[in-house]
C-alpha cells in the first residue's frame, strides 16, 4: 500500500536552509490571490492529523508551523479572508475563494500558545523554511475517514520519514503547555 502523508513530505522531508529570512504565503486562487508576508523562519513545524487544520487536496495530514503574530502581515487581497470558526481556539483565516487557510490566530491571552500564529509553510513562494520535525494528532486522521486498519502503515511511514508520530503534540510541546497551566494555577 502506498501511504500518502502530504505532498511536501511524500518524497522525503526536505531540510530547511537554516537561514530562512521569511517570505510570502500565497493562496491557490488564480485571480487575486491572498498574500501574507512572514518575517523570519517558522518554528515547531509538524504534520497535523486533526480535522481542523487545512490540508491540500489529497493530503492525509496538514503541515503546520508557528511564527510570532507580530511577524505576520496581510499584504494583498485581505478582503477575501474570513474566519472559519470564531469559537475555535485557533481562529483560522481562510481564503473565501479557494478555501486555503492563510494563518490561524489565538486571541485568548491566557492560552499557552498566545502570541503565535499558525501557518502552512508549503504556501511560501520561497523555499528553505524549517522542515517538519514530528507528527501530531495522528489518530485524528480516522475522524477524516482513514480506516483504523491503515494506521499501522501510516505510523510506520511517518517514522520512516523521521516524523515521530504522537496522538497529541510532541512531548516538549505538551510539557510547555503543562508548565504554562501549572504557573497559571500557582499565580
Ligand atoms: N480530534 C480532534 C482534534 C482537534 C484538535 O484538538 N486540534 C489541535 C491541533 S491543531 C488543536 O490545538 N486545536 C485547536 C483548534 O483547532 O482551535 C480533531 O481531529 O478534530
Ligand atoms: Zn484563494
Ligand atoms: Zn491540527
Amino acid at each position: 500500500m502506498t501511504v500518502h502523508i502530504h505532498p511536501s513530505v511524500d518524497n522525503g522531508v526536505k531540510q530547511g536552509s537554516g537561514s530562512f529570512a521569511g517570505g510570502t504565503l500565497v493562496c491557490k486562487c488564480a485571480d487575486k490571490p491572498v498574500k501574507v508576508g512572514i518575517k523570519g523562519d517558522v518554528a515547531h513545524n509538524h504534520a497535523c492529523g486533526c480535522t481542523k487544520c487545512w490540508k491540500p487536496s489529497g493530503a492525509t495530514f496538514s503541515v503546520v508551523a508557528v511564527v510570532p503574530r507580530e511577524n505576520v502581515t496581510v499584504l494583498e487581497n485581505g478582503d477575501k479572508l474570513k474566519i472559519v470558526d470564531a469559537a475555535a481556539v485557533i481562529q483560522r483565516h481562510a481564503c473565501t475563494g479557494c478555501g486555503t487557510h492563510m494563518y490561524g490566530r489565538i486571541e485568548n491571552k491566557g492560552h499557552p500558545f498566545y502570541g503565535l500564529d499558525f501557518i502552512h509553510p508549503e504556501l511560501f513562494q520561497e523555499s528553505g523554511s524549517a522542515a517538519p520535525g514530528f507528527a501530531a494528532f495522528v489518530s485524528s486522521v480516522i475522524e477524516s475517514g482513514v480506516k483504523p486498519a491503515d494506521m499501522a502503515g501510516i505510523r510506520s511511514r511517518l517514522k520512516e520519514l523521521g516524523l515521530e508520530p504522537y496522538d497529541c503534540l510532541s512531548p516538549p510541546l505538551m510539557d510547555a503547555i503543562a508548565t504554562h497551566v501549572a504557573k497559571s494555577k500557582a499565580a
